[in-house]
């Protein structure tokens, strides 16, 4: 039987572990290299039927207009796409988030809050979309998309939309939020970005999960640090303790740490002067293993 509603739906953030820029398209799009880690750090999303056809979000925010939210694009999106397929109107849904990834942070919050709609929604709708059909939907919304609904840790290349899952270990994160917000497409202009990092050779990609804490860079790090000093100190005060490094587009820094203790005692002598996390890599994507394995 098909719920009235579904509750603490879990939307997991990422880390970009390493982010190479090799190319540009046609479109100003930038074509990466990257490895995706989902991580214990999540937003929780609320879905209830409503009894007319609205999709409304039922959380006020002061930064992202109900319109914009990625989660209500999510949701209109599907429901279109249902009544394209199937000619027949779904019912409305009041969407409630609770926020705390923080935006600007290349965390992929917004991506993981679509991903979790378009995942929750079509079990909520029973829309019988498979993975690569909301995979097409999802890009629509954002590049980060796909890799929340593929629901594992991957290799991406393209726009980090062609996926190939990896194995990464278990490890701890330090994540330092700096105090700023960095537009993704303020990065991706910058004429000081390089644009021509040798693409990795596959034979040699194995050395990844080796060197996992040292394998690559991140090419939008050099930009973000020009533009945002607090991101360049933050890479400072988490380069005494590790390889430190900023994910996806900033503003967010890690490091990686073997164990739990080991990045508490760190984010223990960093949080007077910092927002600080620990957070736990995850294999999975919780939502995508419970919605994969119902009924088993
Ligand atoms: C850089 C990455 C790495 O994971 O992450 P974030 O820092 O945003 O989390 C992503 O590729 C970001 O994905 P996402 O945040 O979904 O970006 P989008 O909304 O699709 O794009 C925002 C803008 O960034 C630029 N953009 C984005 C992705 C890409 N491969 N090339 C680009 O040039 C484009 O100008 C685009 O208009
Ligand atoms: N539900 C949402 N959560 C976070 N950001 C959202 C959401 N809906 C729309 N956005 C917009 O998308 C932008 C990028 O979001 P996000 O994926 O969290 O980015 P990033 O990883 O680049 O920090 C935000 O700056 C915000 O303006």
């Amino acid at each position: 039987m098909i719920p009235e509603c579904l509750r603490n739906c879990p939307a997991p953030a990422k880390l970009n572990l390493f982010l190479h820029v090799i190319g540009r398209r046609q479109d100003g799009y930038h074509l990466l290299e990257t490895v995706f880690q989902l991580i214990d750090f999540c937003d929780y999303l609320h879905f209830t039927c409503r009894n007319d056809h609205l999709i409304k979000r039922v959380t006020s925010s002061e930064q992202i207009p109900e319109e914009d939210d990625l989660a209500i694009r999510a949701a209109k999106l599907l429901q279109k796409e249902i009544f394209r397929q199937k000619g027949i109107p779904v019912r409305g849904v009041d969407i409630e988030i609770e926020k705390n990834i923080p935006l600007g942070g290349g965390l992929g919050g917004g991506s993981s809050d679509a991903a979790t709609t378009l995942m929750a929604l079509n079990h909520l709708w029973n829309g019988g979309f498979e993975t690569k059909d909301l995979i097409s939907m999802g890009v629509q919304l954002g590049a980060d998309v796909p890799f929340f609904l593929v629901g594992q840790n991957a290799f991406g290349t393209g726009i980090g939309d062609k996926l190939t899952p990896v194995n990464t270990p278990d490890g701890w994160f330090v994540v330092i939020k700096p105090p700023v917000a960095v537009p993704t497409a303020l990065i991706f202009r910058s004429n000081e970005l390089t644009r021509n990092t040798e693409p990795i050779k596959m034979a040699n990609f194995p050395d990844f999960c080796k060197k996992i804490n040292h394998f690559g860079r991140n090419d939008l790090q050099v930009v973000a640090m020009k533009l945002f000093p607090e991101i360049r100190k933050a890479v400072n005060e988490l380069s005494q303790f590790g390889n430190a490094r900023m994910t996806g587009s900033g503003a967010c820094v890690f490091c990686r740490f073997a164990s739990e203790t080991e990045a508490r005692k760190v984010a223990t002598r960093l949080s007077s002067r910092w927002n600080t996390q620990v957070v736990k890599g995850l294999q999975n994507h919780p939502l995508k293993y419970l919605l994969d394995n119902m009924g088993e």
